[in-house]
């Protein structure tokens, strides 16, 4: 009976992540006192740009690809954010990744604008050859609207600092000078900053202690449930095992392993292929569904939208969840864990250390100056703290829950930039 109902709730609760983005910035702007028009300008992205891209494929014949760019608001800012190569990538969900990116940018500190791109594609089904001219074709697409002082893309959902290098390549031969600062998370050789590659964990790492420290909880004696097995997931599982957390349980796009005691996630990281599959090595597997459900202290989402919903989310044993995704925890489901106290850590402060090392990149590349990994480590460390007590204390302040007051410090600066350029 009780199942019924959450059921049909699931069913009419909406999965449109632009939608749902739309809602909490109108409620932060609310609550800040911002006018009408100044909603009008954020609800969605200043430029959307959507590009046809015809590839040559290995047998002879061409397959024309449909990719996207989104470019939130450049106020503060050029706009910056990733790039994913996803089967299911839709225009409304590349605007709602624009969004999140200014909130990043916002919370962060960082001056920059969000930006973001898609392409619609499977590349675990294309050879290496044909990723390279695909990722080439979208920079001559997005050419016009994208450059080191106006867009900066990144990696994101199964892109990686190879395609960052053929893209770098490709935007440097149309302008005809290198142009390291147009792309980040390239590889060091490249001019890719020290510490690019783990950032995004490194910052969800940051996180996960000190909303720990908040609910009381010893790290060294927590058990942790990861969804994701990427550059997120991966490096994630890594810093909670070498944290001295037990890591019980991990997932890919295929399914889930779990083991009460502890898995091995060297030897996992060890067998994981460059998409981060690995659960298709192992027969004892459970599914997706039964990892974000498992008894544990932190859950971390690293994978993808729209993971904890109406339905699950009564089901969640964890006492803090920590997105490290984009978008994986719907309004209706934030509802529900905030009621049950659970303490959420929102995507777009928990997620923000990829975007921040990526600010690093692009200031290196600028000067032509390259910093240690310690130095980026630092200052990583510095701004993360900084962002989490800032976001955290004006939850508690403003009586409002983590995700909602994330969005309220977020979008303040880039009202205030829009308002000082006389745009609102
Ligand atoms: N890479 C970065 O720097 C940043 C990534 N993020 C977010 O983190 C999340 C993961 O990104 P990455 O680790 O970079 O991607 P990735 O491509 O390295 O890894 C993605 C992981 O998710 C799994 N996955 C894909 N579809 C799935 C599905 N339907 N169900 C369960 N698992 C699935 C894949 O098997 C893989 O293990 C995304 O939401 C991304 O937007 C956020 C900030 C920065
Ligand atoms: O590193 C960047 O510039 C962007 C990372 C990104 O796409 C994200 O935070 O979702």
């Amino acid at each position: 009976m009780g199942d019924k109902t959450e059921e049909s709730k699931h069913a009419e609760e909406s999965l449109n992540v632009l939608h749902s983005t739309q809602l909490v910035i109108k409620e932060a702007l609310d609550k800040l006192g911002y006018p009408e028009q100044v909603y009008e300008l954020m609800k969605e992205p200043i430029r959307m740009l959507t590009v046809r891209i015809p590839v040559r494929m290995d047998d002879g014949s061409v397959k024309v690809f449909t990719g996207y760019r989104a470019q939130h608001n450049d106020a503060v800012g050029p706009t910056k954010g990733g790039i994913r190569f996803h089967p299911e990538v839709t225009e409304d969900e590349v605007k709602a990744l624009s969004i999140w990116m200014s909130l990043k940018a916002g919370i962060v500190d960082l001056p920059y604008g969000g930006g973001k791109g898609g392409i619609v594609c499977d590349p675990r089904k294309m050879s290496f050859r044909e990723l390279e001219r695909l990722s080439r074709g979208y920079v001559r697409a997005i050419s016009q609207i994208v450059g080191p002082t106006k867009d900066i893309p990144a990696p994101d959902v199964f892109t990686n600092s190879q395609i960052m290098a053929w893209m770098m390549d490709e935007y440097s031969r149309i302008r005809e000078f290198d142009s390291p600062g147009f792309i980040t998370g390239k590889p060091l050789v490249l001019g890719g900053s020290h510490g690019r590659e783990s950032a995004t964990a490194k910052g969800v790492t940051i996180c996960i202690r000190e909303a720990a420290k908040k609910k009381g909880i010893r790290l060294e004696d927590s058990r942790v449930v990861i969804q994701g097995f990427g550059n997120a997931g991966g490096f994630l599982a890594k810093f909670m095992h070498d944290a001295g957390a037990k890591v019980i349980g991990i997932s890919d796009a295929h399914g889930a392993l779990y083991n009460p005691e502890g898995l091995d996630i060297d030897y996992l990281l060890d067998r994981r292929d460059s998409f981060g599959t690995v659960t298709n090595l192992f027969k004892d597997t459970i599914t997706n569904e039964e990892l974000l459900e498992l008894e544990c202290d932190i859950l971390v989402p690293a994978a993808i939208e729209n993971q904890i919903t109406a339905k699950n989310a009564h089901n969640i044993k964890a006492k803090i969840v920590v997105e490290a995704a984009n978008g994986p925890t719907t309004l209706e489901a934030t509802k529900i864990l905030t009621e049950r106290d659970v303490l959420i850590v929102p995507d777009v402060l928990a997620s923000a250390g990829g975007v921040t090392v990526s600010y690093f990149e692009w200031v290196q590349n600028n000067q032509g100056y390259y910093w240690s990994e310690e130095e980026v480590e630092r200052r990583l460390e510095e701004i993360m703290v900084k962002a989490f007590e800032n976001v955290y204390q004006t939850a508690r302040v403003r009586k409002v829950n983590m995700r909602l007051a994330a969005y309220m410090v977020g979008v303040r600066k880039l009202a205030e930039a829009s308002r000082f350029r006389g745009w609102v």
